[in-house]
């Protein structure tokens, strides 16, 4: 079932036209299909259940789309939240996540958000080195509490995808290495302060082949063995995030239900719940751009550009990823013309594309970016004073706008100008 499909008034997110949204809302504008995102998270909940999975924490890794609303309807379901800030916290419990359902990962957590996500009773904070460990182990001494802890291990496999977003390999930053977890592990098991619950891992994101995936959880479930066999206590094995998505033109990636399966019998009676940490699979297809034709710029040599009215700062991915994005028109028609798409701003890396053949445009058109409600909006900055790029949630025949554009007037009041300038 495909959420986003041609009406009688052109491309529409369920029910609703997104011609309908751009004229109320204005352009550019992110929305969102709560179908799509429930049933993302129900997919990817039920191939767990098939594959004899019992009772998986699943914990939405936040980053890829961290509105509220969205976390609220992922978060309604049952979803955990995978959070990297205190920002991210306080947005899981601000849409209703328990603490107990929120795992708080990343390589440089403050004293200050340890601080905080001890007092929320996070459900484990995974430790990324042997520095952390001993500023989480302080923090908990000081608060008088018990810090859960999961290792974070960096199993040294290479995931494949763009380099920029691999993380499992022992050069990139995340993760203490495989060879010194077990020692880690049993210090933290003697330390007062601690509590290890668990190990997790994470190599990558858009992933489109499960055998690095394999071979990285059947070096985990070696570990919990092992781990295991020392007499220590593991409660949990975290498998992270990273499987792909289809962007149109990529390799096709695994489905939920193939991913499923592999964590079935890699997994198979080890005597520990698993923890996931999903992004992207549950967002990107949930959500588009819809962007308005500002220009058509024809150079005499011959190159087409089509202006739109977003960029770089709204959609970073094909500047930073060379990522692809299918670019829909709003309204269909038919023709053919090679466009480079560009947005407004002063760098040539505005570039969302360079000679797609797409229908002919002219100023006023509507265009959609599929595939863009994960890491989307999550990434957009205000570069340019562009003011950030709002969000619409839509259910059946009515949307909300779930992040207003901020007006100038709130815009330049964050500035502060002291009076010594
Ligand atoms: C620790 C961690 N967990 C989960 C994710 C989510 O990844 P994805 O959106 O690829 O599922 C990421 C990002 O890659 C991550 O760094
Ligand atoms: N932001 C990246 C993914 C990074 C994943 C975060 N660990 C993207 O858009 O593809």
């Amino acid at each position: 079932m495909n959420h986003f499909e041609y009406g009688p008034e052109g491309l529409a997110c369920e029910g609703v036209p997104l011609a309908k949204i751009a004229a109320e809302v204005g352009t550019p504008v992110y929305v969102y299909s709560r179908a799509t995102l429930e049933r993302h998270f129900t997919v990817f909940r039920d191939a767990l259940a098939l594959a004899g999975v019992v009772d998986p924490l699943i914990a939405y890794a936040v980053k890829a789309n961290s509105n509220v609303a969205v976390l609220k309807v992922l978060g309604d379901l049952g979803a955990g939240a995978d959070t990297v800030s205190e920002g991210e916290i306080r947005r899981a419990l601000a849409a209703g996540i328990p603490g107990e359902r929120i795992v708080f990962s990343g390589v440089g957590k403050t004293r200050r958000e340890i601080a905080f996500a001890l007092t929320t009773g996070v459900a484990e904070i995974n430790v990324e080195s042997e520095p952390e460990l001993d500023l989480i182990a302080q923090v908990a001494a000081e608060l008088g509490v018990k810090a859960k802890v999961a290792f974070r291990v960096n199993p040294d496999v290479a995931a494949g995808g763009h380099a920029k977003i691999a993380t499992g390999k022992s050069e990139n930053k995340f993760g203490v290495s495989f060879a010194e977890a077990a020692r880690l592990y049993a210090n933290a098991s003697n330390n007062s302060s601690l509590e290890p619950v668990g190990v997790a891992c994470h190599i990558g994101s858009q992933i489109t082949d499960l055998e690095p995936m394999r071979a990285a959880f059947t070096k985990m479930r070696g570990l919990v063995e092992q781990l295991l066999g020392e007499g220590l206590s593991v409660e949990r094995l975290d498998l992270g995030g990273g499987l792909g998505v289809p962007y149109f033109n990529s390799p096709e990636p695994p489905s939920p239900a193939a991913f499923a399966a592999m964590v079935g019998e890699v997994t198979q009676g080890l005597p520990v719940t698993l923890a996931f940490e999903p992004g992207r699979v549950i967002a990107a297809n949930a959500g588009v751009l819809v962007s308005e034709v500002v220009h058509v710029h024809e150079r005499p040599e011959g190159r087409k550009f089509l202006v739109i009215d977003a960029a770089m700062n709204d959609l970073i991915r094909p500047a930073m990823y060379d990522a692809f994005h299918d670019i829909r028109p709003v309204i269909q028609r038919g023709g053919e013309t090679v466009y480079d798409v560009v947005g407004p701003v002063c760098e040539t890396g505005d570039t969302f594309t360079r000679d797609r053949a797409l229908p002919p445009f002219t100023t006023g058109d509507l265009v959609a970016f599929m595939s863009a409600g994960a890491y989307g909006a999550a990434m957009a900055s205000e570069y340019n004073t562009r003011p950030l790029v709002p969000e619409v949630l839509v259910d059946g025949d009515r949307y909300a706008v779930i992040r207003k554009r901020p007006t100038y007037e709130e815009i330049l009041a964050r500035d502060l100008v002291p009076d010594w300038v």
